[in-house]
């Protein structure tokens, strides 16, 4: 039998002619086994090197290297799902855990009044005061003449951030200067994905078979760690809004078709969905961020001279900044939080992209992380240069390449937070602090150990953040 589906799948599948490596189109497992250290944004530019913009990676599997990739596949008019990726946390679901439209479309509608501008708005005090905290690490480290190691503080931050504003509730990391258990076990959980992310069923099998080892335990030590988040706050009122009232408010009064178990798996998905949907994406974008001032001082420098006489708590003025937004722009190009994360399923019609047809059914990947370093979508690809967003415009041959929250219907609900998180700590630290390697350091690391599990994780590095003051002193 094993014979017949390997000789199907090499010579009579329907997406046969498509290159690729041939045991990738015989089993997944080939991508799993070249997964095994996490590095799948390398494996999949190696192969766009080596078989073109459309290649086979499955045995029903394309991934196609082409600016207008997330277009075709999330943009307007299209008629993909999403992947059987999407069933990860199944029975759980939330709008990114949701393959049917029509669950997606009703699902989103409580998360976008939960990051709507106005409440982005009501979060802004504690997230200035959470950059207030992540401030006093720095100027501690600073003063001692210390070096800080972005990799953790900014995950903290980020991770802090998210209990404050969606359970009112403080993860403490910042102020104790250590990892949570939870986020710890998030991390070690999430690293499952470096690798079985190809192949959702074995990931869902380990669930059933394997709860207690392994990885796998600190999977479900994380899913109830959310769990028990949503409990705490469902046993509280809230002395601040926060985006648990939303899903807590949908909880009590959703659709009356809905029975208590279907509404506590949208709760459970929900909640999962804004831990780690909303901190381990946001905090590699900003370790990424201090990488590129560190390795482009002089850049960094201009955006200092923009933001120094900024009022930070004008978050719409910040959004129009040429340099700040350049900057980060060109930072979320060069190495996107989420490296290649997201698969969608072709209509039962198919699907054509720049005259190549796709047949119906075939699962379709678009890796951000080569796609934002081709020639046909930017100029001069792989340099870093944020003028690219506000003075050169010709640098960039393909706008709709870029996609680090995807596109379409589909997008990041919570982008303007994300974004409004990272302008300002990049505003504030900036116009206090100068920064710069640490000593000994070059920063290396950071793309050399680069992992690539669900969102990349950086290799660590450290940084010395030296007061304005004295600088200019
Ligand atoms: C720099 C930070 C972030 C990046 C790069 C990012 C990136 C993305 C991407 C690429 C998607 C599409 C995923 C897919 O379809 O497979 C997505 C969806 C989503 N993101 Fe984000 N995200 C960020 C921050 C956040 C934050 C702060 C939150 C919540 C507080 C959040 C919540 C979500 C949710 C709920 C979805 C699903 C949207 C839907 O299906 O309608 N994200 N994000």
């Amino acid at each position: 039998m094993f014979t017949s589906i390997i000789i199907y799948r090499l010579f009579f599948h329907r997406i046969r002619h498509f290159p690729g490596p041939r045991a990738a189109a015989v089993s997944k497992l080939w991508s799993v086994y070249q997964c095994r250290d996490s590095r799948n944004h390398l494996l999949l530019d190696g192969l766009h090197k080596k078989y073109g913009n459309f290649v086979r990676t499955g045995p029903g599997e394309i991934t196609i290297f082409h600016p207008k990739a997330w277009e075709a596949m999330d943009g307007a008019g299209n008629a993909n799902i999403r992947s059987d990726w999407y069933d990860i946390v199944h029975p759980r679901v939330s709008p990114i855990f949701s393959r049917k439209e029509e669950d997606h479309i009703e699902r989103r509608k409580v998360w976008n009044r939960a990051l709507s501008t106005k409440s982005i708005r009501e979060y802004l005090p504690r997230i200035l005061r959470q950059i207030g905290t992540l401030e006093s690490i720095i100027a501690s480290a600073s003063a001692d003449g210390e070096p800080v190691v972005p990799n953790d503080i900014m995950q903290w931050f980020a991770f802090d951030s998210m209990g404050e504003f969606a359970f009112n509730e403080n993860f403490g990391m910042m102020k104790t200067k250590t990892w949570h258990r939870a986020i710890i076990q998030q991390r070690s959980a999430l690293a499952i994905l470096g690798s079985l992310n190809h192949t959702v069923w074995a990931i869902r099998l380990a669930f059933a078979f394997l709860a207690r080892f392994w990885r796998v335990k600190d999977w479900m030590g994380m899913i109830s760690f959310c769990d028990q988040c949503m409990e705490r706050r469902l046993q509280t009122e809230a002395t601040q809004p926060d985006i648990a009232s939303h899903f807590i408010k949908e909880f009590h009064e959703g659709r009356n078709q809905q029975n208590w178990v279907t509404k506590k798996q949208l709760l459970s998905g929900n909640t999962v969905s804004v831990i780690v949907g909303g901190s381990d994406t946001t905090g590699p974008s900003l370790i990424l961020l201090w990488y590129f001032m560190a390795l482009y001082p002089e850049q960094a420098e201009r955006v200092y001279e923009e933001v120094k006489d900024v009022d930070p708590s004008d978050i719409n003025t910040l959004a129009n900044l040429p340099c700040l937004n350049g900057f980060i722009n060109e930072s979320m190009r060069l190495i996107p939080a989420a490296l290649t994360m997201g698969t969608r399923t072709t209509p039962p019609g198919g699907m054509t992209i720049d005259g190549t047809y796709i047949p119906g059914g075939i699962k379709v990947a678009a890796p951000k992380y080569t796609i934002f370093r081709m020639e046909s979508a930017f100029e001069d690809p792989l340099s870093f240069v944020p003028e690219r967003w506000y003075s050169r415009p010709e640098m960039i041959r393909d706008k709709s390449a870029f996609a680090p929250f995807g596109v379409g219907r589909r997008v990041c609900v919570g982008k303007n937070l994300a974004l409004t998180q990272i302008r300002l700590v990049a505003t504030i630290l900036l116009s206090r602090y100068r920064v710069r390697f640490a000593p000994g350091e070059t920063g290396e690391a950071v793309e050399r150990d680069m992992r690539d599990q669900l969102t990349a994780q950086p290799g660590r590095y450290a940084v010395m953040f030296e007061p304005r003051s004295v600088v200019s002193a």
